[in-house]
């Protein structure tokens, strides 16, 4: 039963920490079952399972009612909840109350949030709190629109320095670890080899302490996965069979 204080010490293990997003009960039990260190009730949620094509329609409702589901049939992995577009950042008494609810409400056991100048504080505040914090920066799919789409973050000096602070801001103001998104390999090596804190790549090269995937990516059941995930399964293609086993077997006669 890993808590955030072993999360945090883990980035001196050459085993790396595994994470996966999961949105329900049976899929939680399935991932914690499997011994993942952390599961994230992602905001990709609203393209993973709510239908959108962004995150940016997730609500506060949609992550807490989710995060409950995941709560109640996870006995070992770390639970964190993603606080979705708009419910911290534009004032931190907002954000340290929705965090709040993820937490005290839905059971989490920590947020992440994705990160930037604006929530060096925030994260501060709420590490005071007792809320544990995973930071998220490079690839930030919250700002889609300011960025212009989900290219790899990071590639000029400008903006690789700029995230190797804002790492660094992070850590300090309290941050338990850092997911690090779409960024190229040398940039995720440096800022792993720079903190003390676990840093979670997807899309960052294999020199992080960690890496995270959407598990609807991983399952082989997403409909447009990103260029960097791996399907592992095929559970599209086996719920295709089933669901057509179904039907021939009702319309044929043959069930019930
Ligand atoms: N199912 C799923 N998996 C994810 O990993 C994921 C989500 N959903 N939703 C939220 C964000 C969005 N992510 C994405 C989505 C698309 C690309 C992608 O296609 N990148 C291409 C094209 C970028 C562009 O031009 O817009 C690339 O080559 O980088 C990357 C990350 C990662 N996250
Ligand atoms: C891809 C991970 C890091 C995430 O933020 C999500 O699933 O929402
Ligand atoms: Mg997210």
């Amino acid at each position: 039963m890993p808590t955030v204080q072993d999360i945090r010490q883990a980035s001196a293990d050459t085993t790396p920490l595994t994470m996966l997003t999961a949105y329900d009960a049976p899929t939680a039990a399935i991932v914690d079952a499997a011994g993942v260190d952390m599961i994230l009730v992602g905001d990709s949620m609203g393209n993973a399972v709510l239908g959108y094509d962004s995150t940016l329609p997730v609500t506060m409702a949609d992550v807490a009612s989710h995060t409950g589901a995941v709560v109640r049939a996870t006995e070992d992995a770390l639970v964190v909840a993603d606080m979705p577009f708009l419910s911290y950042g534009a004032d931190d008494d907002t954000g340290i109350e929705n965090a709040g609810q993820l937490v005290k409400e839905a059971g989490a056991s920590a947020v992440k949030i994705e990160s930037g100048p604006h929530t060096v504080a925030l994260t501060e505040r709420l590490v005071q709190l007792g809320i544990p914090v995973m930071a998220h920066l490079g690839l930030t799919p919250q700002r889609v629109n300011q960025v212009g789409g989900y290219t790899r973050q990071g590639t000029t000096e400008a903006d690789a320095q700029e995230i190797k602070d804002l790492a660094r801001r992070h850590e300090e103001a309290g941050a338990f670890s850092l997911v690090l998104e779409h960024v190229p390999s040398e940039l995720a090596a440096e800022v792993t080899a720079d903190l003390d804190i676990p840093v979670i790549g997807i899309g960052a090269g294999a020199e992080t302490d960690g890496q995270v995937l959407v598990l609807t990516d991983v399952v082989g059941l997403s409909a447009s996965p990103p260029p960097f995930a791996e399907s592992f399964g095929d559970v599209r293609g086996e719920m295709e069979d089933a669901v057509a086993a179904y039907r021939e077997a009702v319309e044929d006669g043959e069930f019930p």
